[in-house]
């Protein structure tokens, strides 16, 4: 059944043809969007509900309807954008509900956005597809409660002095033998896989690349405004549809996609972060579920069309435990459902970047064994959460960040046993990003940073790795050669890893190294200019030649405060120093000055760097904790507008 694709009115066609040209930065939005479309009729909601009953059932629709007749008392309209008049008579309150922020077709009930609505939006944010994204929630929110309620009350037990540990409750699923359902021919070779923010001009270069896939990022590369997340849909569903364009008008450049480019995967947000721009019964939606929603929505037709009825395909990042996959798993049965795709057709890659998932992953694999795609090293995250996990333990410090590399034993014990977990179930084992990228000005240093991605991708593929990640377009044809060379079939599933046999000890043996002053300096310095650039509205930037993004800096973050919570030692030092929240703030004052002497002053001056210093110094002398760097700084970045609620 494929009740998307039946309705002209709906999906990706329709949604192309009333795209029309390409959002501008600066398009306001102008009355004229508040006309009804005509494509969009009452009946055809009806034609669509009666063709896809579950979570579109008539019911919900009748209730739609009702909600859409109340919003005939609206005094303003979402987007702030005009003043619609209070209407008596029946006909003219159907109006203003179907003019409701810009809608087309109106807001379903419920379903309120609170974000600023820009012409462009209107193709993304249609009616159908909000009562998508909000039949999701509704079904979906409760769970995602219990889960991050379970993460609380996990990290409680942590800081009660537990250590994490494999589950004795589910060592018959460790234990079992089990495979997970087959992997698509169409991502059975994923040997390069270059990731980047849901920005336009980066996934016509991504997709370009030469890299088998691309990794579209709504997390750790992006900073979710509420541009970038609407955005970056529209981006998505272009690329899809294969018209997405680009011009870059100062450099008089033209950019289009390539005959054969990169398969498309899509990281949504973590089950973390709220969207506060859309409500759903008066509560923030969630962040995860509106990416995904709005995505599988618009483009699930297109792309199984395009791909032998496999897919969309996913990353599914920062879980912590299998319960989380489990959830992962009912919304994509639901979405299945409701669009009438073949069941298991869906397929997702979780990211195994957070100390509690590593002793979960057989569990994880098998929570999602009809839609995995695999599991991969998110080695920044994983880290950040090493820290984050044993936050209470006083003699787990960490050494300077530069020094914990992947050949650190608990980082490779953590690889060799995902590479083991994945080939015994059948899937792929990815491996994750070398932050190094191109220099372009210095031909020394670019060898250095090349030499090093090349050794690090040498490590992956010799262990095991089906394939890696790359940061820069740049990196792929230097990543492919080494995999090319390593790996002469499309992957290495064959290769079990019997060899290996990883313990808790393993993976909780503390890195070696020392701390410095440096150190502290440089994640100082690299933290409060990553948060300056994410307030901007930038998820990933280059620093110091690296790539820095919102799981890197995470680490400068929490080790940071790790550091000054338990006064650490910097026994790197010449003469040993302790570190004291007024050793921090000295370095804090010493490094803007030194970031602004580095931007220069007129940039410094416009740049949010002393908001981004005071929020990073908050964190990072916290007495307790924040779970989340970005869930902090989220609230800078939230611009509501006046709501249409009654
Ligand atoms: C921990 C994790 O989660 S890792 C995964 C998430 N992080 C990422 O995906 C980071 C991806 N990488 C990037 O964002 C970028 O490479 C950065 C920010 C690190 C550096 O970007 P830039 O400073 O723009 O690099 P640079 O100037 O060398 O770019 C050269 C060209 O390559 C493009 N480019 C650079 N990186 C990418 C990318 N990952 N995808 C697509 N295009 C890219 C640039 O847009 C630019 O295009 P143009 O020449 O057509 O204008
Ligand atoms: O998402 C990847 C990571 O390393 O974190
Ligand atoms: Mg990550």
């Amino acid at each position: 059944m494929t009740s998307w694709p039946r309705d002209p009115n709906i999906g990706p066609a329709a949604a192309a043809a009333a795209a029309g040209p390409t959002c501008t930065k600066s398009g306001a939005s102008s009355l004229s969007l508040f006309i009804p479309s005509p494509l969009l009729t009452v009946q055809s909601r009806a034609n669509f509900a009666s063709q896809s009953p579950g979570i579109f059932g008539s019911e919900a629709l009748v209730r739609e309807e009702r909600g859409l007749r109340r919003r005939s008392d609206l005094t303003s309209c979402v987007g702030g954008l005009g003043v619609c008049q209070q209407k008596e008579e029946e006909e003219a309150a159907d109006k203003a509900a179907a003019m409701a922020g810009g809608v087309r077709g109106g807001l379903p009930a419920g379903v309120e956005i609170r974000g600023e609505f820009r012409p462009c939006y209107e193709s993304i944010l249609t009616h159908e597809a909000l009562a998508f994204v909000a039949a999701l929630e509704r079904e979906f929110r409760p769970r995602v409660k219990y889960v991050l309620q379970c993460r609380k009350e996990q990290q409680a037990r942590f800081d009660a002095g537990e250590l994490p540990r494999f589950d004795p409750a589910t060592a018959a699923i460790r234990d079992g033998d089990w495979t997970c359902a087959p992997i698509p021919d169409v991502i059975a070779d994923r040997r390069v896989e270059i990731t980047g923010p849901v920005e336009r001009k980066m996934i016509i270069n991504a997709l370009n690349s030469g890299a088998k896939m691309f990794m579209a990022d709504f997390e750790d590369s992006l900073a979710p405004t509420w541009d970038n997340i609407v955005r970056g849909q529209i981006n998505l569903r272009d690329a899809v549809n294969r018209t997405i364009t680009f011009e870059d008008t100062a450099r008089n450049k033209k950019y289009e996609l390539k005959e054969k480019t990169a398969v498309l995967l899509v990281r949504p947000r973590g089950w973390h972060l709220p969207e506060a721009h859309l409500e759903i019964d008066g509560e923030p939606a969630t962040g995860a579920l509106v990416d995904f929603g709005l995505y599988y929505f618009h483009n699930q037709a297109a792309f199984r069309a395009a791909h032998g009825q496999s897919g969309p395909f996913f990353y599914l990042p920062k879980m912590q435990h299998a319960r989380e996959a489990a959830l992962w798993n009912a919304v994509f049965e639901r979405a299945q459902a409701a669009a009438g795709a073949p069941r298991g057709s869906v397929r997702a890659t979780v990211l195994i970047e957070t100390l509690p998932a590593v002793f979960q992953m057989h569990e994880i694999l098998y929570a999602l064994r009809d839609h995995s795609a695999g599991l991969n090293c998110g080695r920044w995250d994983y880290i950040f959460s090493f820290i984050k996990t044993v936050r209470a333990h006083a003699d787990r410090l960490l050494p300077d960040r530069v020094l914990v590399g992947m050949t650190q034993p608990f980082l490779r014990n953590y690889t060799e046993l995902l590479i083991q977990t994945c080939h015994r179930r059948g899937v792929h084992a990815m491996g994750g990003m070398a932050a190094q990228i191109p220099i372009r000005d210095d031909k020394a240093a670019n060898d250095k940073a090349a030499e090093l991605v090349r050794a690090d991708k040498l490590r992956e593929v010799r262990a095991g790795h089906d394939g890696t990640w790359a940061a820069h377009p740049g990196l792929v044809p230097m990543v492919l050669e080494v995999f090319d060379a390593n790996m002469p079939g499309a992957n290495q599933v064959h290769v079990k890893r019997d060899d290996v046999s990883v313990t808790c000890q393993d993976l909780l043996q503390m890195p070696k190294g020392v701390r410095t002053l440096e150190g502290l300096r440089l994640n100082t310095r690299v933290g409060v200019q990553y948060v300056a650039a994410w307030l901007g509205g930038t998820g990933s930037v280059p620093l110091y030649n690296l790539m820095e993004d919102a799981a890197t800096a995470e680490i400068s973050r929490v080790q940071n405060w790790q550091w000054i919570k338990y006064g650490a030692m910097l026994d790197g030092e010449l003469v040993p120093t302790r570190v004291t929240r007024d050793v921090f703030q000295r370095v804090l004052a010493e490094e803007l000055e030194r970031i602004e002497r580095e931007v220069g002053a007129p940039r410094f001056r416009a740049g949010r760097y002393q908001q981004a210093a005071q929020l990073f110094a908050r964190q990072c002398l916290a007495e307790q904790l924040d779970d989340f760097l970005t869930l902090d700084a989220y609230r800078h970045i939230v611009r509501l507008v006046p709501s249409s609620r009654i």
